[in-house]
């Protein structure tokens, strides 16, 4: 039994179970999701300040995933807040649903766009093609210019967007797919990949399935050299949490 555990950066409940169905979906008979979301941070992910916030959240829940015994972990927002903090912390595999989707999709396309939500967060997107090497495999990048968290008021609006978005990427970018570029877009990408007849990938369920690979594989966050857990030192005020 494989036990992942799935955290939503953000603090938006409704959001935290979209992502946890999407999840669910993709995970094997033997896979148990487990989504949860930090109890204090922000509300939706927008930038390098609500990043920068959330990232604690995530390491908590980290922490947490640790103590229980979780088999994975998988960062759901599309800037992979404290990828590499949470990988120190953790002891199984962590992964974040922007590397798995840019991953996926150099694997079945020579080049991917990215559809992401608003302008702002595009240089983020940037930031991480570039960190993990996929900058020329990406053809393009798009915002619905929609604050995230209109992916959960039930209008479809920003569901309509992102199919939108998809459609011209596809007509414009010379693109082969289209990379989802925000956790809450995770229910989205087997309907329009069947639709739009190119792969539309969500990093969510890439992650799951990369998860459960890494996780058969018996192979864990290297504790050899930067990945090491942090060193020990007396934390202080909020974060005592972390301290042993
Ligand atoms: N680019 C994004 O929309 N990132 C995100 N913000 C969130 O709150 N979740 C995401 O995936």
């Amino acid at each position: 039994r494989i036990r992942i555990q799935v955290i939503n950066p953000n603090t938006c409940q409704a959001m935290t179970k979209t992502i946890g169905m999407a999840a669910q979906a993709a995970a094997g008979p033997d896979s148990e999701i487990l989504a949860v979301c930090p109890s204090e941070g922000v509300p939706s992910i927008e930038g390098h300040f609500d990043e920068a916030i959330a990232a604690v959240g995530v390491l908590e829940q980290i922490k947490i995933g640790r103590e229980q015994g979780v088999d994975g972990h998988i960062i759901a927002c599309f800037g992979d807040p404290g990828l590499m903090a949470a990988r120190e912390l953790a002891q199984a595999p962590v992964i974040g649903i922007a590397e798995a989707a840019m991953h996926m999709a150099t694997l079945v396309s020579t080049r991917f766009s990215i559809v992401t939500t608003l302008p702002r967060t595009l240089i983020i997107a940037r930031h991480l093609l570039q960190l993990y090497g996929f900058s020329h495999h990406c053809a393009a990048l798009h915002a619905i210019d929609l604050p995230v968290l209109t992916l959960e008021d039930g209008s479809g609006a920003a569901q309509r967007k992102v199919r939108e978005r998809c459609m011209q990427a596809i007509k414009e970018d010379g693109c082969g797919a289209i990379v989802l570029g925000c956790g809450g877009m995770a229910d989205l990408a087997r309907a329009l990949t069947l639709e739009l007849g190119v792969p539309v990938i969500d990093g969510v369920s890439a992650a799951v399935k990369m998860v459960e690979s890494l996780a058969e594989l018996g192979l864990s966050t290297s504790k050899l050299g930067d990945l090491a857990y942090p060193e020990s030192k007396p934390l202080s005020g909020k974060f005592q949490v972390f301290n042993p």
